[in-house]
């Protein structure tokens, strides 16, 4: 492990017990019976635990940032679409026409889009009036073919984990208090299915899908590979080594970005199916992280539920969302607030029950 991902593992505390439970004595005394506030509770929690502190500040500056790259095995035929797309959506991200530039803008959120390894020329620079920063981190352009050897090095995987460390941490200074995790990588659920499959021992077929739309032919061969490329994972494999055999540019920069916000005590919303097999990753080289991290939404993609329950996340909204791009992460940014508006504004019962006297 090169300096800035073992310094950032190593900076990587469990979230604060003592504030998880005061969130929770705090919870139990508010106007309310308890537990009615269900899921926002546990939440609360969570928040509190992260800021290490009850209440915790509500999060006024949320960040989304897009992870691209290219795939080489779309040389396989997993996905209908070109990888051309790949390039054209991250210019439209950065013009401000795309789904997330609009679910971003309803959440107050920023979008800032990193070329982890997208094919096509791409300049950095400001985004249009209401459009994403482009950030270039590009490692290479694309990942080699997953289903004829390695997609990365080592080497490769590391930077791209380290890149997205960068990311978090340039966000972060940046002033950003809550961050979002989103994707766009044109055959990526294919890498996303393998991580899975070798990091919660499920059989292919159970975590691969039919990403942007593939018939049942596709979706079989789709499955082979997934399986074959799983197969040459060793049981002792570390999660660079699972990265770099089967993983994605995007998935490496996603990782990183989840370990950068954790390193920082910063909680981080994640997106679909992508992001969910990225988490497995960064829980594999830092299993505390999984602490800082809160599912937006569960996708429509099949490995996605596999991979939230190893992680032990709940999804905040289920709206069989499949898009990615940080589009259903973005969506639960208020939910997210309110969860931390509860603890600060909320009345206790003692004071309701004593002005009703
Ligand atoms: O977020 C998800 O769960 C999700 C599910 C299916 C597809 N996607 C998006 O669709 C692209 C990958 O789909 P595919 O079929 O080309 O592998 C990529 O750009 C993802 O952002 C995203
Ligand atoms: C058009 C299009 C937009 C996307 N955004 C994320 N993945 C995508 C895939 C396609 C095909």
């Amino acid at each position: 492990m090169s300096e800035v991902l073992s310094s950032t593992v190593a900076s990587i505390q469990p979230i604060d017990a003592e504030a998880v439970a005061a969130a929770e004595a705090a919870q139990a005394g508010l106007a309310k019976p308890a537990g009615a506030l269900g899921v926002l509770e546990s939440l609360s929690a969570q928040l509190a635990g992260i800021a290490r502190t009850c209440p915790p500040a509500v999060p006024a500056k949320p960040a989304v940032g897009v992870f691209a790259g290219d795939h080489g095995v779309l040389a396989q035929g997993v996905t209908p679409w070109p990888s051309d797309i790949t390039f054209v959506m991250c210019n439209v991200f950065q013009q401000g026409g795309a789904a997330i530039n609009v679910l971003a803008r309803a959440a107050g959120a920023s979008v800032t889009v990193v070329d982890m390894g997208v094919a096509g020329p791409f300049a950095e620079g400001p985004g249009a009036e209401g459009g994403a920063e482009l950030v270039s981190k590009k490692v290479r352009p694309g990942t080699a073919d997953l289903a004829k050897g390695p997609a990365l090095t080592r080497d490769e995987a590391i930077q791209a984990l380290e890149a997205g460390i960068e990311v978090a941490n340039t966000l972060i200074d940046g002033g950003a208090d809550l961050l979002i995790t989103g994707d766009m990588g044109i055959g990526n659920t294919t890498p996303s299915a393998a991580l899975i499959a070798a990091l919660t021992g499920t059989a292919a077929d159970v975590v691969t899908g039919r990403g942007t739309g593939i018939d049942d032919e596709m979706l079989a061969h789709k499955t082979s590979i997934v399986a074959d490329a799983v197969a040459r994972i060793s049981a002792d494999a570390d999660g660079v080594e699972v990265l770099a055999e089967v993983g994605g540019l995007e998935h490496a920069g996603i990782a990183g970005f989840v370990l950068g916000a954790a390193a920082r005590g910063i909680p981080v919303i994640l997106d679909g199916v992508i992001a969910g097999s990225a988490a497995l990753v960064a829980q594999k080289i830092a299993p505390a992280s999984v602490g800082y991290c809160i599912a937006g939404h569960r996708s429509f993609e099949p490995g996605h539920r596999i991979a939230l329950e190893q992680l032990g996340l709940r999804p905040l909204l289920e709206l069989d969302l499949r898009l990615g791009e940080g589009t259903g992460a973005a969506l639960s940014v208020p939910i997210v607030q309110a969860a931390a508006r509860i603890l600060t504004e909320m009345a206790t019962l003692a004071s309701v029950m004593a002005g009703g006297q």
